[in-house]
This record gives C-alpha cells, sequence and structure tokens, in this order.
C-alpha cells in the first residue's frame, strides 16, 4: 500500500493512463465472446461455461427441483437475516416509486408525463470469486416496485455446476423464478441479443466484474444497462478522530471483493497514515480471503496525506469513488463538499458493509470514476416516461401562427400545413 501526498496524486494522474493497454486487451476477449454468442447461441454459453468456470452443463436453466433443494440448505438464520434486509431495502426503495402526471391550464391545455415500467430485464448476479444473495434483493427489489413483469437472473454456476443456494432463496423470496447458469461477458451478450434458451430483454442491470462491466458497456445501445459498476472501490476520509482500526477494517472490506478492487484512504495526518499502514497489513494477514486482498492493495491500495479536510475533499472529488467514507468529525458540516460518490457513509458507527446489506439504499453503484454522472441502482431504472400533450380547438387555434412561423423559419412548410388545415373551418 503506497503513501503518497495530495500533490504527488494529482501529478501522477496528470501524467498516467495507465489502463489502456489493458483495455484493448479486455476489450479483444470481451468482443470476441460477444461475437460468438451471437453466432452459436447456446452452444457458445455452454463452451465458455466450460472454459471460465469449469463446469459442463446440460442445461442453462435452474429447475423447480434446484429451488427446493436450495431450501432446505440455508438455514432460518439466513432466511430471517434476509427478510430483515428486504424489509429496509424495500422502503428506500418504495419513497422511489414516480406516478404518472398531468398538468392542465384553462381545460384547454393538458400536459403530462405517463410512468411506464420495463417489460423485460435482466439482472446480472456476479458468482465468480463470492455468490452475492445480497445483489439479489438490491437488484430486483427496484424492478418489482416499478412494476417490471419479466425479470430474470443470470449468474455462474459453481463448481459442483449449480447456483448458490443462498442466490436461490434471495431469489425466490425476491419473487424471481428465471435463473440461468451462465456468467461473464457471455451472459451479458445472451441478455443483449436473446439465445434459443435466454430471451433478449429491453435492459441489464447488475455489477460484475471487469468483463462484464465491459461487455455491458459494448452492448448499451442495443439494449440499455443500468451503469458500469465494475470491481469494488471504497475511499475512507479520515481524521486524527478516526480510530486505525476501524479505518484499515473498511479498506480491507471492499479490497476482498477482487484482485482489481481499489482501497484508498485519505489522512490529514502523516502520522495516521503510517499507522493505518501497519494496520492494513497486520489486519489483512488474518483475513480469510488474504489471497484477493494482498494483490488488491499491492496494486491499487493508497494512502494519501492531504494538508486539510479541503485538500482531502479535493481528491474525494477526483477519484469520484463507489463508496465515501467520511470518518472525521461532524461528518455532516462537510457533505456538501462531495460532488461526485456513489454512495457516502457518514460517522464512525456507518461502515460501508451496513450498505452493502442492510441500510436499504442501493449497494450497485458507479465504479471507475462514472460516480461523476451516474447514480445508484433505483426504482428510476426500471421505468420510462412518455410525454403527453392534449390542446382544445381553441387553444390550437390560439397559437396556430406562433407555430406555423416557426414551422417556416426551419423551411418545414408540411409541419406548417398541419396547423394551418386546422384553422380552415371547411376542413374541421
Ligand atoms: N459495483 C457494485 O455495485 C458491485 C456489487 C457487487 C460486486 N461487485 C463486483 O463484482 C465483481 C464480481 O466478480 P466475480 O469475479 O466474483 O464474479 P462475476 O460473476 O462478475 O465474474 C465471473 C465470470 O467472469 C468470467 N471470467 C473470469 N475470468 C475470465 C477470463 N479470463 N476471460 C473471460 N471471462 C472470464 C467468467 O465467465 C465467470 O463466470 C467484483 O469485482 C466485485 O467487486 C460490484
Ligand atoms: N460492496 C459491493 C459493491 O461494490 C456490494 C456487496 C455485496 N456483498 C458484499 N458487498
Ligand atoms: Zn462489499
Amino acid at each position: 500500500m503506497r503513501i503518497l501526498t495530495a500533490e504527488e496524486f494529482f501529478a501522477e494522474r496528470k501524467q498516467t493512463s495507465p489502463t489502456i493497454t489493458n483495455e484493448e486487451k479486455l476489450d479483444r476477449a470481451v468482443l470476441d465472446i460477444i461475437h460468438n454468442v451471437r453466432k452459436q447461441k447456446d452452444s457458445a454459453l455452454i463452451n465458455y461455461t466450460e472454459q471460465f468456470d469449469g463446469v459442463t452443463l446440460d442445461s442453462l436453466f435452474v429447475t423447480e427441483e434446484e429451488f427446493e433443494e436450495a431450501k432446505t440448505q440455508v438455514g432460518d438464520e439466513f432466511i430471517s437475516a434476509l427478510n430483515e434486509a428486504k424489509n429496509n431495502i424495500q422502503a428506500f426503495h418504495e419513497a422511489q416509486k414516480e406516478q404518472t402526471w398531468f398538468m392542465e391550464k384553462d381545460n384547454d391545455i393538458l400536459l403530462g408525463q405517463k410512468v411506464t415500467p420495463l417489460d423485460r430485464v435482466g439482472v446480472y448476479i456476479p458468482g465468480g470469486k463470492a455468490a452475492y444473495p445480497s445483489s439479489v434483493l438490491m437488484d430486483v427489489i427496484p424492478a418489482k416496485i416499478a412494476g417490471v413483469k419479466n425479470i430474470v437472473i443470470t449468474t455462474p454456476p459453481q463448481q459442483d455446476g449449480k447456483v448458490s443456494p443462498y442466490v436461490l432463496a434471495a431469489a425466490e423470496l425476491a419473487g424471481v423464478n428465471t435463473v440461468f447458469k451462465v456468467g461473464g461477458a457471455q451472459a451479458i451478450a445472451a441478455l443483449a441479443y436473446g439465445t434459443e434458451t435466454i430471451s433478449k430483454v429491453d435492459k441489464i442491470v447488475g455489477p460484475g466484474n471487469a468483463y462484464v462491466a465491459r461487455a455491458k458497456k459494448w452492448v448499451y445501445g442495443d439494449v440499455a444497462i443500468d451503469m458500469i459498476a465494475g470491481p469494488s472501490e471504497i475511499l475512507v476520509v479520515a481524521d486524527e478522530t478516526a480510530p486505525v482500526p476501524y479505518v484499515a477494517a473498511d479498506l480491507l472490506s471492499q479490497a476482498e471483493h477482487d484482485e482489481s478492487a481499489s482501497a484508498i484512504c485519505v489522512t490529514t495526518s502523516a502520522e495516521q497514515a503510517l499507522l493505518i499502514k501497519t494496520e492494513v497489513n497486520k489486519q489483512a494477514e488474518q483475513l480469510e480471503r488474504k489471497d484477493i486482498i494482498k494483490p488488491s492493495i499491492q496494486d491499487n491500495g493508497k494512502i494519501i496525506i492531504a494538508e486539510n479536510l479541503h485538500a482531502a475533499f479535493d481528491v474525494v472529488n477526483e477519484i469520484a469513488p463507489e463508496h465515501l467514507e467520511l470518518m472525521i468529525e461532524n461528518p455532516r458540516d462537510y457533505v456538501e463538499l462531495v460532488k461526485h460518490a456513489g454512495a457516502i457513509f457518514m460517522g464512525h458507527y456507518s461502515p460501508e458493509p451496513l450498505g452493502d446489506y442492510f441500510a436499504g439504499p442501493n449497494h450497485t453503484l458507479p465504479t471507475n470514476g462514472t460516480a461523476r454522472f451516474a447514480s445508484p441502482l433505483g426504482v428510476y431504472d426500471f421505468i420510462k416516461k412518455s410525454s403527453i400533450i392534449q390542446y382544445s380547438k381553441d387553444a390550437l387555434l390560439q397559437s396556430a401562427d406562433s407555430i406555423i412561423t416557426l414551422a417556416n423559419v426551419e423551411g418545414l412548410t408540411a409541419h406548417a400545413n398541419s396547423i394551418k388545415i386546422r384553422k380552415e373551418e371547411k376542413n374541421a
């Protein structure tokens, strides 16, 4: 984990575009997969699952028996925790619901916006390095609240050829019973273009590793996507009130997702920076997933020393992290300074995993700097809007000349004529 000053950090950002070569390699692999799935459909899915997941599948479908078996495996404690999380997620997302609305003027003009749920949504649930039942709730509940009728899940199979029973139990609790055993870029291609078994959807949502995130970017336009939700990121802003063991534990919580996950701390104290680095290394040694954590911390971990909190927030806004923790005194006084972050966790007792599992706001969040322009997954991702316009005869005649003038200026006389024709009594 490198320690550097804010000035050094900004100087490095200016000089480097370190990911371009990697991106080209990734693009070639992903485009190849998309192309083959479009051509060979199910058989490409079966082959890629063999190649990347080491599993030979007879069928891509999760059967009813597999759902039943899953129920017997997961235990009451898990179901009860899942139900608590579901209630919190549901309550938070209910508040995001949007309704069709109208505005009227003098009984002559009616304008509005009609809200309609999407027809078909495909949810990607990651499954390579961990199973994510929590992501099932996060991605399906807002779709259900929006009123989406047709929701399917794709997720990679485990080594035994089955889908994690915890993922299946969460799917059942969230009300989805169509689950396909396919992951990676091939799953995204299948949802975007359809195969013999998997029908094309209108929108693909859900997080995943770099292959999944890149594939979503490539299919966008042929299908809608929620955002680029790739490898996890955390940025902790710590002042001298932040307990060092808490800071280290929170950084490590995201590093364990993926070797490409990133954990960064910005602190106002050089002394604390050293303590945090030592504590991160100490705690990492004790963690089960240290094989993933160590490369993540080694390659992407940083501790940045800022002169003061204002300078710390310049770093935050430059990085635009997926998760931002404010482990500082009076965090609410500083929230105004945050311009770009997927989720903001305030205070010493709001660690990131509280949001991953339980509090209610969505954990599918924009990564890789895209928090500059993207928002957390929400009910708004599963609806679309249509404008509504109705004028009475009187209202149209009153505005006719202005509309005709505008149409004539654009040289669009057929447009002008569609208004003119209504001015002449004989055509009524
Ligand atoms: N941003 C968010 O909201 C959010 C939420 C949860 C998880 N995540 C992230 O999701 C990711 C989950 O990753 P994961 O790997 O555990 O599961 P995953 O399901 O995203 O990826 C596994 C799949 O990747 C494909 N793959 C692996 N190696 C490949 C290769 N060499 N070439 C082509 N395809 C290959 C395989 O098809 C495999 O099934 C992590 O990076 C985690 O940080 C993000
Ligand atoms: N931190 C992940 C989003 O980057 C979400 C997650 C699910 N389970 C645990 N964590
Ligand atoms: Zn997490």
